[in-house]
């Protein structure tokens, strides 16, 4: 299988400060990636280096096997989905007008193709479409949520970036935004790369998961092998505390020192 996406070598700091020191990491075409990790630890930094949005200081990233550093950002960035927390709407225009906005760009002249995605972004993420002549300001924080990842899902894009896409939505919206881009992802089989503080919402989605510390990779396996195989301390911890929610017993975990819980919100 090749990699949809590749750090190689990849330093990042700000000023003299460094957050990534030596960032490598393989991610194959498909994969649901969940990152979690504590907080400042350089996941959303990781993020957005990956559609350029973040400079590498030093190293490589490439994008379906191709150097970002040869690529023209906006092209490289309108083939990468990108949907983060909140509202990112463009408030003067429709719900229609904001998920049809860049295949409106990639195909000017096929007005019927782009409409037609828009219905089935719509119907995918769960949104009427009555509601396509709204504006962001006429609808719930769920439903602009949910067009938010419609509009980064309708240039179809082979990746797709979130960043703690699902934080700013009551429970129950939660929990069907999960179902749905678990859905969404096993009808597409697109690259996605998700940031979250949720050890729990992570092993639920990812088909891999990330453990991120001080820039570091602590662990990167499937939700099963971390659950069951935790390679570090700060890995056991985050294990511990989901067991310790779920009422799992701990049998792996003894002589783990479980000091930092408090770290990982
Ligand atoms: N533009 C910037 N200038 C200086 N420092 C920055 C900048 N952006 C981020 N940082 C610092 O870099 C570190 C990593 O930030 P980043 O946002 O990547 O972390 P994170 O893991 O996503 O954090 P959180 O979970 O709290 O959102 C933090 O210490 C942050 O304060």
């Amino acid at each position: 299988m090749s990699n949809a996406i590749e750090f190689k070598n990849v330093k990042k700091c700000y000023n003299d400060k460094v957050v990534i020191d030596n960032l490598n990491l393989a991610v194959d075409k498909g994969e649901f990636v969940t990152i979690v990790g504590s907080s400042g630890c350089g996941k959303t930094t990781a993020l957005k280096m990956i559609n350029g949005l973040i400079d590498v200081t030093s190293g490589d990233i490439f994008v379906n096997g191709e150097n970002i550093k040869n690529k023209d950002l906006i092209q490289l960035r309108r083939n990468i989905g990108y949907s983060i927390q909140g509202s990112v709407l463009f408030p003067h225009l429709t719900v229609e007008k904001n998920i049809s906005y860049v295949p409106n760009l990639l195909n000017k002249k096929d007005k019927a193709k782009t409409k037609s995605a828009v219905s089935k972004w719509m119907m995918i993420v769960g949104l009427n479409e009555d509601i396509k002549n709204r504006y962001p300001n006429e609808l719930s924080g769920g439903q602009q949520q949910r067009v938010g990842i419609a509009r980064a899902l309708a240039a179809s894009p082979a990746i797709l970036l979130m960043d703690e896409p699902f934080g700013a939505v009551d429970e129950i919206t939660r929990s069907q935004l999960q179902e749905e881009i678990k859905r969404i992802h096993k009808e597409t089989n697109i690259t996605i790369m998700f940031v979250t503080h949720d050890i729990s919402e992570a092993l639920k989605l990812g088909t891999k998961v990330l453990v991120m510390n001080n820039g570091n990779i602590e662990q990167y396996d499937k939700p099963s092998e971390i659950l069951q195989n935790p390679s570090t301390d700060f890995v056991k911890q985050l294990v511990y505390r989901q067991r310790h929610i779920c009422n799992l017993p701990d049998d792996k975990l003894n002589g783990c020192e479980f000091s930092n819980v408090a770290q990982i919100k």
